[in-house]
């Protein structure tokens, strides 16, 4: 259900800090949660700007203001897979064009990274907090829809991302050539459809030797798989940010992960481990996703930019602090506390 976006709103959008009060705002150490939500449809509007994609694309501000607010419109009130997340996941896009210089050095096109900025803001829109094999355990709407191609929600948040743009004086990139629209749109289904766990396991390895044999960026396919990696690490970037970041996007996570718990034992389902918030253990968990899942794509990543160093050193900092915080839970599970428990009450 979309509420109008009034003109006030639109108008109200031009009112943010300026970079220039915030210096460390294009450093990976930056926080984007701790941006304040009424002014974070203003600092996209500033990162765009600041991309030069405004200028290049000959985008009409009111146009892309109002867009940027129903895509905020379109996420819901959920604990982890909210507007904020959306906000942090392009965030670090920006983070990744500027620092890596993808452009600059020819790793994307101007479109290419658009179309990655875009992807990242718009990857999540309308997730309800739950799994895609939630959605067929529940014979969603959403699973009678999509789950003959698999990737459920990530087909969902792409359709959710064409009916925005579809939206009554929403659709910013009109001004686009109507190849480069084309094109634009195509890169915006394989970015959020790449953002599936499911498809980021059956390429990693592929990932992995290309960067490994050296990345060419005159190579189609090594386009593809360099852009996949950046939505998976975009999506993934919370772990590369301090420690108290990382404990409170685990709170957020497991909240989410714990309601759609609660939901599958009243639909006499048994839950995963991880989802029950009676048996999951969350520093086992967690340093089981960074050490399996996440650090290894931050590592491909750092194999093609040696930048990316410092964010795979924040993610074996976050892992040291989830070995050492381990004892404290075992401590008070000792005491009959859930690990969820002592992560929303450690301080
Ligand atoms: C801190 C942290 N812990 C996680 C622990 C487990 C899982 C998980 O999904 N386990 C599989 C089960 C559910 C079938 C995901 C976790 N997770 C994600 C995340 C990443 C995603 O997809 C990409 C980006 C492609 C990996 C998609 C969704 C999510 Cl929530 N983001 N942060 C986290
Ligand atoms: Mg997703
Ligand atoms: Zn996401």
């Amino acid at each position: 259900y979309h509420m109008q976006v009034s003109r006030q709103d639109v108008l109200d959008v031009t009112m943010c800090p300026s970079q220039h009060e915030m210096p460390h705002f294009s450093k990976f150490s930056f926080t984007p949660r701790n941006i304040l939500l009424k002014e974070s449809p203003c600092f996209v509007l500033k990162m765009m700007q600041d991309l030069g994609f405004i200028d290049t694309f000959r985008i009409k501000q009111d146009i892309l203001v109002r867009f940027i607010l129903y895509v905020r419109k379109g996420y819901r009130d959920v604990p982890y897979h909210n507007w904020s997340h959306a906000f942090s996941v392009a965030h670090f896009a920006y983070l990744a064009l500027k620092n890596f210089e993808l452009v600059e050095k020819g790793y994307f096109t101007q479109l290419e990274a658009l179309a990655y900025f875009i992807s990242c803001l718009c990857h999540d829109i309308d997730h309800r907090g739950t799994t895609n094999s939630f959605q067929q355990q529940s014979n969603s709407v959403l699973a009678s829809l999509y789950s003959s191609e698999g990737s459920v929600m990530e087909r969902h948040h792409l359709s959710q991302t064409i009916c925005t743009l579809n939206t009554e004086g929403c659709n910013f990139l009109e001004s686009l050539s109507k190849d480069d629209y084309v094109k634009c749109l195509d890169l915006i289904k394989d970015m959020i459809l790449a953002t599936d766990l499911a498809s980021h396991y059956k390429i990693h390895s592929r990932q992995l030797t290309l960067a490994q044999e050296g990345y060419d960026k005159t190579q189609p396919e090594h386009r593809y798989y360099l852009a996949s990696l950046l939505m998976t690490c975009a999506d993934l970037s919370d772990q590369t940010k301090d420690w108290a970041e990382t404990k409170k996007v685990a709170q957020l996570i497991y909240a989410e992960f714990f309601a759609q718990g609660d939901l599958e034992k009243k639909m006499g389902k048994t839950p995963a481990n991880m989802m029950d918030r009676e048996k999951a253990s969350i520093p086992d968990h967690q340093l089981e996703f960074l050490t399996q899942c996440c650090i290894c794509i931050f590592r491909i990543l750092a194999t093609i930019f040696p930048h990316a160093k410092v964010l795979v050193d924040a993610i074996k900092q976050n892992i040291l602090c989830w070995e050492s915080s381990k004892r404290i839970f075992e401590k008070f599970k000792l005491e009959g506390k859930t690990s969820y428990e002592v992560l929303v009450s450690e301080e």
